[in-house]
């Protein structure tokens, strides 16, 4: 379970999270919305370590982890795919991939080697191994990028926006990997997103976020996304 308990955060003086509560529970999909500028990187950065946070707690596996460094909270099993991907594009494919093998170094069992199940889930992560990752589109970065975060061998995936500026046909084809991971690897995915109609059929929770609170949250089942459209705005 990775928990949040009244996470507060601010860019200097500013505050911008307000006191944040929210659950995933294991292999749960859960979506985070709201519109530009309500705080959803940051509380992701928040969860992540790579923004600090100035009260409240942050729980992985039962363990207080808000003062652990993002490398240590990587190793207890947080991974993290930024909005625009953060893939080195001067680098090839196959070096972003190994990026990812650092933060098995604290756990005696896993093997230091890309694990077959990334190639398998997104096969253009072998078809284009040598090539540089700046050349790619914009649907095979973020493949790319999701296979990078696996490497990791996570419990927890965070996707910032994966589907900005995807075409639809690659859209289907990471929520089907996407869908994959929660099911064969029981990985659990808080996916912050602007498309709805994507969120609503890969998540089984939502959150919705204003002006850095939570605001409204339920099960996806029980609400249609248009009675949610409101917060994103027209
Ligand atoms: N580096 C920064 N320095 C100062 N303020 C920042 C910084 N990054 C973000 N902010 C501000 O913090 C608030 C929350 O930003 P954040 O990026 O977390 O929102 P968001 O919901 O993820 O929006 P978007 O969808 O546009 O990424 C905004 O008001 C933003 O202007």
């Amino acid at each position: 379970m990775l928990k949040l308990e009244g996470v507060t955060a601010a860019y200097g003086q500013s505050p911008v999270l307000f006191g944040i509560d929210l659950e995933i529970a294991d292999a749960e999909a859960v979506t985070l919305i709201g519109r530009n500028g309500v705080g959803k990187t940051t509380l992701l950065r928040a969860i992540t370590g790579l923004h600090p946070v100035t009260g409240g707690g942050v729980r992985l596996n039962g363990a207080q982890v808000e003062r652990e460094a993002a490398f240590t909270r990587a190793r207890s099993g947080l991974a993290y795919v930024p909005q625009g991907r953060g893939l080195f594009g001067h680098l090839t494919v196959e070096e972003n991939l190994l990026m990812g093998l650092p933060a098995l170094s604290g756990r005696a069992t896993a093997k230091r080697e890309i694990p077959d199940l990334v190639y398998d889930l997104f096969p253009i992560c072998r078809d284009m191994a040598g090539r540089r990752a700046g050349n790619l589109s914009g649907g095979q970065q973020q493949q790319v990028a999701i296979g990078r975060a696996l490497v990791t061998q996570p419990r927890y995936l965070l996707l910032d926006e994966p589907t900005e500026g995807i075409q639809p046909s690659v859209v289907q084809e990471i929520e089907v990997a996407l869908t994959r991971i929660r099911t064969e690897l029981r990985v659990a995915v808080l996916l912050v997103e602007q498309y709805l109609d994507f969120a609503w059929s890969f998540a089984d929770r939502y959150y919705v976020m204003q002006k850095g609170r939570i605001v409204e949250t339920g099960a996806t089942a029980d609400t249609p996304a248009h009675a949610v459209q409101r917060y994103l705005g027209v």
